[in-house]
């Protein structure tokens, strides 16, 4: 299923947090949404998850608006990782899993299947008796993936998947799910993982879409730099050619900035 974001802007208590977004995302691609904290990530995958109405403009998922369609049709079509999940009943972690299997009817043949497969996907099969409450942070998030993952959707929404997992995971988990058949629209901050894995990088600033296309083209040193204040070399990874950026920790303090973080 294709995702057109069209001339979409979002508001929150009379606040305009996206302004004027228009994105295509062709069926079964990758689109990594980046950009600064507080840039408007989040605000614009809510919208794709139904959290929140545009103000303007529309989304449409396979050329039909997200409003228009039954909260179960929606649910059959759309899964998400939001950015904060809670998770804080005492269930399994096949229980919280399995969870992703509601919309769909009762088929105990597909669903043990589908789970099976989510669960080996990101890791956890090993977890599945354990309650969730017991799980370290990078656990519990790989377990709200597979949730999702077990949801079957065509579309997929990931808010800041890598949040809490060690680099195999990170570098394994995000990049088979964005390798996969599904369209997928994921909030990263990892711009070097973004290059990578996506098919598409939008960047964004200040609510609003900056650039957006094909990632070697996007995240130009100049750009990141206007958009982030942050220089970065760039340079060609040495197997796959894949442009590959590299950034240097600002190391210089000055001796005010020092000593206003020594505790009296
Ligand atoms: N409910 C709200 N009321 C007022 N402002 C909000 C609300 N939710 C978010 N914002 C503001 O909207 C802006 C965009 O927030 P958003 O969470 O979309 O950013 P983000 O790009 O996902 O950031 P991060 O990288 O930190 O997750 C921020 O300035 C945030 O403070």
């Amino acid at each position: 299923m294709n995702v057109r974001i069209e001339g979409v802007s979002l508001d929150v208590s009379g606040r305009r947090l996206v302004e004027d977004v228009t994105i295509d995302v062709p069926s079964g691609s990758t689109l990594g949404v980046v950009g600064p904290n507080g840039s408007g990530k989040s605000t614009l995958l809510r919208a794709l998850y139904r959290e929140l109405q545009p103000s303007t403009g529309a989304v449409l998922v396979d050329d039909v608006e997200v409003g228009a369609r039954s909260l179960l049709d929606h649910a059959r079509a759309v899964a998400a990782l939001a950015q904060q999940e809670s998770l804080e009943l005492d269930f399994t972690v096949r229980e919280v899993v399995s969870l992703g299997r509601h919309p769909h009817p009762r088929h105990a043949d597909t669903d043990d299947a589908v789970i099976r497969e989510a669960m080996e996907l990101t890791e956890v099969s090993d977890l599945a008796g354990r309650s969730v409450l017991t799980l370290s942070g990078g656990e519990r998030q790989r377990v709200m993936i597979a949730r999702a993952l077990a949801q079957a959707t065509p579309v997929l929404v990931l808010d800041e998947p890598t949040n809490h997992l060690d680099l195999r995971h990170q570098l394994r988990v995000v990049a088979r799910i964005a390798a996969s058949a599904r369209t997928v629209l994921v909030a990263l901050h990892d711009l070097n993982l973004a290059v990578s894995i996506c098919d598409q990088i939008a960047v964004m600033q200040h609510g609003r879409v900056v650039a957006c296309g094909d990632p070697g083209t996007v995240l130009q040193p100049a750009l990141i730099e206007r958009v982030y204040g942050i220089r970065p070399d760039l340079v060609s990874h040495p197997e796959s050619g894949r442009p590959q950026l590299l950034f240097t920790p600002d190391l210089q303090v000055s001796p005010d900035e020092r000593q206003a973080h020594v505790p009296s």
